[in-house]
């Protein structure tokens, strides 16, 4: 018995047609809270049920009532990254492991032949069924796929801010005036708890640690290597489940929003004089001496709570495969997340095919773009240089090879954007009613770039993955808009006129501003 007692017992969700033999025939809890009740006044009429729990329920203790032993049919173990399927060697994922014993990257692989006993419609419906709700954990975009997520962990030891089920906007505008297309998407996962994507991989990463540390695992604290947003994600979670978080940042090299996110959530913040690759080397180092749990990207149980956008993606177009997707890169964790997400849906037999996919780097940090380029013959790391795109200065990748295994198996391409390119996209994209972070201008002009080679066509249906929240990222736009970046046109700032405050001079600029928008329809 498993997810099938959930979806019976679940007040709201209406059970796949096809009855499961293995469900086991409990009334409805919903229906045993209402008996309680009554029997307590059996003399009176009962009240009518206001809500589905007790006053002095949480929604966590729900579902720990709810929910206790639901999940034992399906599970999930680390083994090597794109292994030989004759490889043995694997790890609960109870173990604290970041590498195989050949030094390379890990994956959780999950029991498929468990999943596969509950068809496509089954899983649609089951998704579908617990969106935007507040029933823990399944309000969060990440835990409504918990049996694909971490399936063995217990409710009560999840740390969620309800995460995901992030907007998908409608790029009417930017699709229709400046590339000719009508189905042009931005899902934005920036608009989440902290402001990016990274949310998604830390309630899956936290929680688990949140269970190691029940399990009296040697783990203090939690630690990454941070270009702003890991770290905030990273010191949130952390926080919220009382849990000691220490970040290795770059000094000077993020934004001043990404950097007080983990100093206000009480994390140790260590601001060092190397770049992101320094301190990812560092963290590494230390994060193998001191029981401090590595929370950057390498860990692959972040790529099982980033998956989940690419399922989400397939959700809100009602289960239909857009042809593009296009990612902003740098570490490398998120195009293989979008990738195994697509994947999963397909063997599943959600969907029949999986969209093709783009990584779209800063030409300033743009080793992948250079392996790509190679016809992926050779690959080295790069020093990164200053861009705009800060989130992504990175020169040495850690999932570089689960970046060329997604491209590979997608038909992907990769493709760059200047540092004039990528702010170009973003002040047209904002002018279009986005405020979007300066990596989505570099997903936007690689976009920009496939479909005036034709390489994507108008009509095709088009996934720009906008991956954090432009107001993370003010102090771009101000230089932008202010023309204050040395040897860039700025073509479409836009700065704010000074007048002086009297009716004359108001009256005398705006009918020059109304004149100019006339003679422009
Ligand atoms: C805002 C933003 N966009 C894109 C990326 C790239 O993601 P990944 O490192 O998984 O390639 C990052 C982090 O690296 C990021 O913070
Ligand atoms: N952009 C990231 C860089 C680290 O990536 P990770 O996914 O490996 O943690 C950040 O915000 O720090």
């Amino acid at each position: 018995m498993a997810a099938s007692s959930l979806l019976r017992s679940s007040p709201f969700f209406l059970p796949p047609q096809q009855p499961n033999p293995r469900t086991i025939n409990t009334a409805p809890k919903s229906l045993q809270i209402k008996a309680t009740i009554s029997s307590d006044k059996p003399t009176e009429t009962p009240p009518p049920i206001k809500h589905r729990r007790t006053a002095d329920e949480s929604i966590r203790q729900e579902a720990h009532r709810r929910n206790t032993s639901e999940y034992d049919n399906f599970s999930a173990k680390y083994v090597p990254f794109n292994a030989d399927p004759a490889c043995t060697e694997s790890y609960s994922l109870d173990e604290i492991v970041y590498r195989s014993r050949s030094g390379g990257l890990l994956d959780v692989q999950h029991d498929m032949e468990a999943l596969k006993a509950f068809d496509g419609n089954y899983w649609k419906s089951l998704f579908d069924s617990r969106v935007g709700k507040t029933t823990w954990p399944y309000g969060s975009g990440v835990w409504s796929k918990k049996e694909w997520v971490l399936p063995e962990i217990d409710s009560d030891d999840i740390v969620s801010a309800f995460e995901g089920n992030s907007n998908m906007f409608w790029a009417e505008r930017f699709g229709k005036q400046h590339l000719g297309m009508n189905d042009l998407w931005v899902k934005h996962c920036g608009i989440s708890h902290t402001g990016s994507f990274k949310d998604l991989g830390m309630t899956v990463l936290v929680s688990q640690v949140n269970r190691l540390r029940k399990m009296n695992r040697p783990v203090v604290g939690v630690g990454c290597a941070s270009t702003g947003d890991t770290s905030a994600a990273l010191s949130a979670y952390c926080a919220s489940a009382g849990i000691p978080s220490i970040v290795f940042l770059p000094a000077n090299k993020i934004s001043i929003s990404q950097l007080v996110q983990p100093i206000a959530n009480g994390a140790f913040v260590l601001s060092l004089d190397t770049d992101f690759d320094g301190c990812m080397h560092l963290v590494r180092e230390v994060t193998s001496e001191l029981p401090i749990y590595l929370a950057n990207s390498l860990n692959s149980l972040r790529i099982e709570g980033q998956k989940t956008a690419a399922i989400e993606i397939l959700q809100q177009f009602d289960w239909e495969v857009p042809d593009w997707v296009i990612v902003p890169g740098g570490n490398l964790g998120n195009i293989y997340a979008f990738y195994k997400g697509f994947h999963m849906c397909k063997e599943l037999g959600l969907v029949d095919r999986i969209p093709r996919l783009v990584c779209a780097q800063a030409a300033n940090a743009n080793p992948l773009y250079l392996y790509f380029k190679s016809g992926w013959l050779d690959f080295s790391p790069v020093k990164a240089k200053t861009t705009f795109a800060s989130a992504i200065q990175i020169g040495d990748p850690v999932s570089i090879d689960r970046a060329v295994y997604a491209l590979q198996n997608s038909n992907g391409i990769v493709e760059e954007a200047t540092e004039e390119e990528l702010m170009d996209a973003m002040a047209q994209a904002d002018a279009t009613g986005m405020f979007i972070c300066p990596h989505t201008g570099v997903a936007l002009t690689a976009l920009v770039k496939l479909r005036n080679s034709g390489v994507i066509k108008a009509t095709d249906r088009t996934v720009v993955v906008s991956t954090a929240h432009g107001l993370k990222f003010t102090q771009s736009k101000i230089d932008y808009h202010s023309k204050a970046i040395p040897e860039m046109a700025c073509r479409l700032a836009n700065p704010p006129v000074n007048v002086k405050a009297d009716f004359e001079s108001v009256m005398d600029v705006l009918k020059k501003y109304l004149l100019s928008k006339d003679s422009k329809h």
